[in-house]
């Protein structure tokens, strides 16, 4: 599916690129961080999904023949062409791993390059992250209140677009089991799974006939809809003779699916039935408009639902349907940067820099993050970013961290990790994080402070930027 060259951008960072070219900035370095302002969902946390493709998007990245063709046609400058023409991104990245849990403010992604590649990749990077890093997040509150049952993805057809392919991704490393997506399935190896239409069933006389056809023709994992007239009544009945006669022919029918009305309900009652005819082992499947609150309320009733299908909901991360991950500017030709705002949560933090997370003793995250200039060693005090006077004492909590170098001079480092190993680690880390954090109504806020040293030097920054 990558088949994206580096027009893949907005504009205006080809209009600052030539300039910077122009004016002979080809070895000033710039460092930019990625972060984002806001949890999404309201919730107490985010997992950080994406990063293996941009590093891999980013390693290839080129520009075109073609882009340069048209490039020519909307006035830019020759020479600034002939040097696009030869871009390879050369520079480094410093990130969490991909599944940490992360909050805001802090950055997730340090990039350090000349400052026209670093310039040039902020669309892609922040069109990539922010989309993934919001469908984990959606992904893993859904694994949250679904405990152990089977999550599948059935939001292709509802996504936006291409999304959909990444936003399959993005599910696996939030907890999903498996999907309907085919495409996704065979990029990622990722499991594929899938029942029937209704209109399947309605394009055939018989409900029954249209089961047992299906039983005959596709028994492997064989998953039956039984809502299509009538569930009690029709559905299970029907569903019942053709588990029936898999079991003659030494087969076994999967599930039952569930798409409408009190699904709680038809759940307890099809279980029941399904239980009397000796089909304890047929799994109950339900799906329409779910999403983590539906599910828990669906596990509160205690239905007897074994796999949920999620399909809008989760692939357009409703409702926020975007995370608000900014690309912001920290250090360039020697000196730190900052972006002075009206609203200090809008104010830039300059400088390298380093996130280290605070563990308590017993190894479990401390419920805070510290934000240090990168040459920092011992860390005592960190002071919220924006509010003066709040300050707190972190001598005491072991350190980690986060941000690894991934990417020198252009290469990616490591080996890409399998989607498996970035779900299982994004599950450890979820592990370490206490319930008050996951909560999903008025979530405990997890502290972003900043060092001592890096708050005087943003102060000084803004002080001789008001002077
Ligand atoms: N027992 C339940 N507890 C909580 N929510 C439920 C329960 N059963 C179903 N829901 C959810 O309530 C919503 C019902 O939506 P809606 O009224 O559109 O469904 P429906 O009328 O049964 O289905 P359709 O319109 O597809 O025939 C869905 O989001 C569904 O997942
Ligand atoms: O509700 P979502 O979470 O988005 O889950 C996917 C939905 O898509 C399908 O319905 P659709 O009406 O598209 O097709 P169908 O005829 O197979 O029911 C499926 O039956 C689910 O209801
Ligand atoms: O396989 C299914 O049941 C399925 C797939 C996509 C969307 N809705 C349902």
């Amino acid at each position: 599916m990558n088949n994206f060259t580096l027009a893949y951008t907005d504009l205006y960072q080809l209009s600052m690129a030539q300039v910077y070219f122009l004016k002979g900035k080809t070895q000033e370095t710039a460092v930019f961080d990625y972060y984002f302002r806001r949890i999404p969902f309201k919730g107490g946390y985010a997992i950080f999904a994406g990063l293996n493709e941009f590093l891999e998007l980013l390693e290839n990245l080129s520009f075109s023949k073609e882009d340069i063709d048209y490039l020519k046609t909307q006035n830019f400058d020759d020479s600034f062409l002939d040097y696009l023409q030869n871009f390879k991104f050369k520079g480094s990245i410093r990130a969490c791993r991909e599944g940490e849990v992360i909050f805001s403010t802090a950055p997730i992604l340090q990039v350090e390059a000349n400052i026209i590649e670093a310039q040039l990749i902020e669309t892609i990077l922040l069109n990539t992250l922010n989309f993934q890093t919001l469908i984990a997040t959606k992904a893993s509150r859904i694994r949250l209140v679904a405990k152990e049952k089977t999550l599948l993805d059935f939001g292709l057809r509802r996504a936006q677009g291409p999304g959909g392919y990444y936003a399959t991704k993005a599910s696996v490393i939030g907890g999903f089991n498996g999907t309907s997506n085919v495409v996704a399935g065979k990029d990622f190896n990722i499991s594929i799974s899938g029942t029937m239409a209704h209109s399947y069933i309605q394009s055939y006389d018989s409900e029954l006939e249209a089961f047992r056809d299906f039983a005959t023709h596709r028994p492997t994992n064989c998953v039956l809809l039984v809502d299509t007239y009538d569930t009690l009544k029709s559905g299970i009945p029907n569903a019942i003779t053709v588990a029936k006669e898999m079991e003659q022919k030494g087969q076994c029918l999967l599930a039952i699916r569930l798409d409408s009305g009190d699904l709680a309900y038809f759940a307890k009652e099809s279980r029941k039935l399904l239980d009397d005819a000796g089909l304890d082992y047929v799994k109950i499947a339900a799906s329409n408009q779910l999403d983590e609150y539906v599910i828990r309320s669906l596990q509160e009733q205690d239905a007897p639902i074994d796999i949920y299908g999620v399909g809008t909901n989760l692939v357009i991360g409703k409702p926020d349907g975007a995370l608000d991950g900014v690309y912001k500017l920290a250090f360039s030709s020697g000196k730190p940067r900052i972006k002075i705002s009206e609203s200090l949560t809008k104010t830039t933090i300059p400088h390298r820099k380093q996130v280290y997370r605070n563990y308590d003793k017993n190894g479990f995250f401390a419920g805070s993050d510290v934000i240090a200039m990168i040459e920092e060693k011992e860390i005592e005090m960190m002071n919220h970013p924006y509010e003066p006077y709040k300050t707190l004492n972190i001598e005491k909590f072991k350190k980690e961290a986060l941000l690894q170098v991934v990417m020198q001079n252009g290469e990616k480092l490591n080996d890409s990790p399998s989607l498996e190993q970035i779900a299982s680690f994004s599950k450890e880390r979820l592990l370490l994080l206490p319930f008050e954090y996951k909560r999903f109504d008025n979530p405990h806020i997890y502290k972003i402070g900043i060092s001592d040293a890096l708050k005087k030097e943003r102060d000084l920054l803004i002080d001789s930027h008001k002077n």
